[in-house]
């Protein structure tokens, strides 16, 4: 589990923090040129609220929104303890820390949270853009599976008692009896059932009569849905929507696990799955029919155009900025190395050699994982490093 989550954490997080201070140090010494050069061109974006929900591909969302925002002089709307808005609780409004002196209103609010859209609208501006993302939830609740065996209780539970069977992979345990190792009170279990739906801040409890509704009425409020399996497409949808230049859409993906931590599924789990997270079934089709309405008034043949050419622009700026594929995590300095939960091994990028020191700070900043640019973010906008979880 991210830092942040749990507070017996803390004390990790706190040398975390001490460590991305550094990282802010050595992200700030390289000058934003191709931002510079931008910012002469550009208005500014309307504000944005992200909702950051875990393991849909949100963490490359999320860099190209902090490189946004950068660029923009924008002010965010940052937790005022470490990485999360107090998760796995429902946003309130006294999550988010001061408005920094000299700023009128928060631009961007993209830290993970469990959504309450109530407490948001009191933080965020009437006109701010509502946007998230999700992804095909067989795909997500393996990768929630297998980035959070150790810190979501259930699947702890089921990852034990695996031990003591032979050639069972701790998922097919659980996927063959979960309620025995579910705990609906727990918190923590918060993100083993329906992940998305609960970062969505929907009542997951079954048979509740109201859940289509509560769904139905909430996924409405959203802009844009934006839809892993068509990432791209997603992004020439946000362009439209946050008026963006095509090069501000370069990304990397961000967050991938190295093969031996992904667990291939045959036909018979994939449908445990979908019996499992049935209620994220119904969030995802339905957002998936909207986002096809999206793409239809965009016009399909102009949408394929431009992720023609999102593609091109992405492909060559990765080009120029990154030193070859993802590699695993010792390959990589600290200042570009992703979270490494226990159970999964998390894959990040090195920048290349021969750039000139302008050319650098824009593509550390492409590369820049969740913790360290939300450290950068953060010292940068309050002149300070940000605080840890209190200790009770
Ligand atoms: N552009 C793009 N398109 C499709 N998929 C992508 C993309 N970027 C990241 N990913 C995949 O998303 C998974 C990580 O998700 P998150 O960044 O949301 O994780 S986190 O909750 O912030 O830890 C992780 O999936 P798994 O590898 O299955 O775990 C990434 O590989």
């Amino acid at each position: 589990m991210k830092p942040g989550m749990q507070t017996n954490l803390k004390v990790e997080m706190s040398l975390l923090l001490l460590r991305n201070f550094i990282t802010s140090a050595q992200v700030a010494k390289y000058p934003n040129f191709f931002f510079e050069i931008l910012r002469s061109r550009r208005h500014n974006p309307p504000p944005v609220v992200f909702l950051k929900t875990h393991k849909t591909g949100s963490s490359t969302v999320q860099n190209l929104l902090f490189r946004m925002g950068e660029k923009h002089g924008a002010t965010f709307a940052f937790p005022s303890y470490s990485y999360q808005f107090s998760y796995p609780d429902k946003f309130e409004a006294d999550f988010v820390d001061e408005l920094p002196e000299g700023s009128s209103q928060f631009d961007i609010l993209c830290s993970h949270m469990r959504l309450n859209m109530e407490e948001l609208k009191k933080v965020m501006p009437p006109n701010t853009i509502y946007i998230t993302i999700l992804r095909d939830p067989v795909q997500t609740f393996e990768s929630v599976f297998s980035y959070y065996t150790f810190s979501i209780p259930a699947f702890s539970l089921a990852k034990k008692a695996a031990e003591t069977m032979e050639n069972r992979s701790a998922l097919s345990v659980f996927l063959g009896t979960p309620e025995s190792f579910w705990d609906p009170k727990s918190p923590e279990n918060g993100l083993g059932r329906n992940p998305m739906s609960f970062d969505f801040g929907l009542d997951l409890q079954h048979g509740n009569m109201a859940w289509s509704a509560n769904l139905t009425a909430l996924v409405e409020t959203f802009h844009l849905i934006m839809i892993g399996e068509h990432f791209d497409e997603s992004l020439v949808l946000l362009r439209a929507l946050l008026k963006l230049e095509l090069e501000e859409l370069a990304y990397v993906h961000f967050n991938t696990r190295s093969a031996h931590s992904i667990t291939s599924l045959d036909e018979t789990t994939k449908a445990r799955i979908r019996t499992w997270n049935d209620l994220e079934m119904e969030l995802y089709d339905f957002s998936l029919k909207l986002f096809q309405k999206k793409v239809e008034e965009y016009g399909a043949e102009r949408l394929n155009r431009d992720v023609d050419l999102l593609r091109a622009s992405s492909s060559r700026i990765r080009q120029k900025c990154v030193a070859g594929k993802n590699v695993s995590p010792e390959e990589l300095e600290e200042s570009v190395r992703p979270w490494q939960p226990d159970s999964a091994t998390i894959l990040g990028y090195s920048v290349q050699g021969n750039l000139t020191k302008e050319e650098q700070g824009f593509c550390m900043r492409l590369v820049l994982p969740e913790l360290q640019y939300h450290a950068h973010l953060y010292f940068k906008q309050y002149g300070r490093a940000m605080r840890p979880v209190p200790t009770e």
